[in-house]
């Protein structure tokens, strides 16, 4: 059923691509239902190119028969779509449960415009109950552990960081880093952990989406539903 959902989110969003459109192609499982909705379009005579935020994506809309660029080649983009594993009210993200949030969020930094795709599991009121991505450097791996931990401390968080993987098969990043998942229930203020968290220097970037998505398209059981940032 979810899996629907995320393809109807999914395929509402690829109604959004314009002709001519450079486009920033998000990550994870409802990211390949709005790539292959984009390749029908696209072997239907749509004219676009797409830069994707991770190796597993770019595979895939080569397979859909996309036209892809680099960042480096295309480094203003018209619009993003990418999943997310939390969305609050103010459209603040929760991503990389897939582990491509650095690029993901390079590329929709990247973009005039994101839009956020999922099925209505991600709604939540309050950030946290999903683990926080962290991607840190491997070099000072323990170190950097201990600095996120009391920076959690300074923010009245407690919970437990996990390195993706464990220690024997660590997951690494395309950008050949590793992950620290944040078991911290709540994130009370998205904003100020985020704030403090870029500034350990071992930390390379964390799944926290501020102030990037302009709109959801969140699919249920009543269809799509579009949810814009609460004022
Ligand atoms: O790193 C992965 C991404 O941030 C995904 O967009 C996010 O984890 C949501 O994935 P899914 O659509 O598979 O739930």
């Amino acid at each position: 059923m979810s899996d629907d959902f995320k393809r109807l989110a999914a395929e509402r969003a690829a109604e959004d691509v314009k002709p001519g459109m450079k486009l920033g192609i998000g990550t994870g499982s409802t990211a390949e239902h709005f790539v292959r909705a984009l390749g029908a379009r696209v072997r239907a005579g749509l004219d676009v190119v797409g830069v994707p935020t991770s190796e597993r994506t770019r595979e895939l809309a080569e397979a859909e028969g996309i036209k892809l660029a680099t960042l480096e080649e295309l480094p203003e983009l018209d619009l993003t779509i990418d999943g997310a594993d939390e969305i609050d009210p103010a459209l603040t993200l929760v991503k990389g449960g897939g582990g491509a949030l650095l690029r993901e969020k390079i590329v929709a930094a990247a973009s005039l415009s994101m839009i956020v795709i999922a099925d209505e599991s991600k709604l939540v009121e309050c950030l946290g109950a999903f683990p926080l991505p962290i991607e840190v450097n491997p070099f000072g791996l323990g170190a950097t552990t201990k600095a996120v931990e009391a920076c959690f401390a300074r923010n009245g968080l407690q919970g437990k960081l996990v390195l993706r993987g464990g220690a024997e098969h660590p997951f690494v990043t395309d950008g050949g880093h590793y992950i620290l998942d944040a078991h911290l229930g709540r994130i009370a203020d998205a904003a100020r952990l985020a704030h403090d968290l870029v500034a350990i220097p071992g930390v390379v970037e964390h799944g926290l989406f501020l102030g990037l998505a302009a709109k959801a398209y969140v699919a249920g059981k009543q269809g799509v539903t579009v949810v814009e940032p609460a004022k």
